[in-house]
């Protein structure tokens, strides 16, 4: 029987569900569930969208529970379109982002993932930060996962969907946030 801690993922987004599986199943056991729950997402900064989330879905789960939310930060925007991406992804596609920094002085970007993790209703939410900085370019690579395609990380010469997904695994935005929750979930086994 395996003893492997289980924790529930409550998440839409079956490419992230599979990122999370891959990156996790490298190190400690940890399985994932997951649960698709339609949860409304505040406007503000990410730690504030992102405690939102999972305070609610701990709520309507009845117990502990991870949620992850991703932005996608433009320098010359100060931040923005941050963790509203999903939206200007969907209204202006890959073409229409890269067309949105024309004029400014910066293409940088950052990709950052924040982990939530709640022990149950009514415990505050703890919150997970990785981020990778890069640029954003015009597609290159297959779509398969949102915008992957124009994050070029730096110091790679290539998009997220040029590189084989165990070459993003180790770089990503996703990973560095999962390592320190990893991190944080042995401290509870102790
Ligand atoms: O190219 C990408 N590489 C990634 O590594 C990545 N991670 C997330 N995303 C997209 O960025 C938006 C975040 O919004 P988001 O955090 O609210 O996610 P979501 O609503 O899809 O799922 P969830 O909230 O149910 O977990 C959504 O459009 C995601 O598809 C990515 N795109
Ligand atoms: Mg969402």
């Amino acid at each position: 029987m395996s003893n492997a801690k289980k924790l529930v993922f409550v998440t839409g987004n079956a490419n992230k569900l599979k990122e999370v599986r891959a990156i996790l199943a490298q190190g400690q056991a940890i399985e994932i569930d997951s649960q698709d729950l339609d949860i409304p997402e505040v406007q503000g900064t990410t730690q504030e969208v992102a405690t939102a989330k999972c305070k609610r879905a701990a709520e309507l789960l009845g117990g502990p529970c991870i949620t992850e939310d991703t932005a996608l930060c433009f320098e010359a925007l100060n931040g923005l379109p941050g963790p509203y991406i999903k939206h200007f992804l969907k209204s202006l596609g890959h073409d229409g982002l890269n067309t949105l920094l024309d004029g400014f002085p910066t293409r940088a970007a950052w990709a950052l993932c924040t982990f939530a993790y709640s022990a149950g209703p009514g415990s505050e939410p703890l919150l997970f930060e990785g981020k990778t900085d890069g640029q954003i370019v015009p597609p290159r690579g297959p779509p398969v996962f949102g915008w992957d395609p124009i994050f070029e990380a730096e110091n790679t010469g290539k998009t997220y969907a040029e590189m084989p997904s165990e070459e993003k695994n180790k770089i990503s935005h996703r990973y560095r946030a999962l390592d320190k929750l990893r991190a944080y979930l042995q401290t509870l086994e102790k």
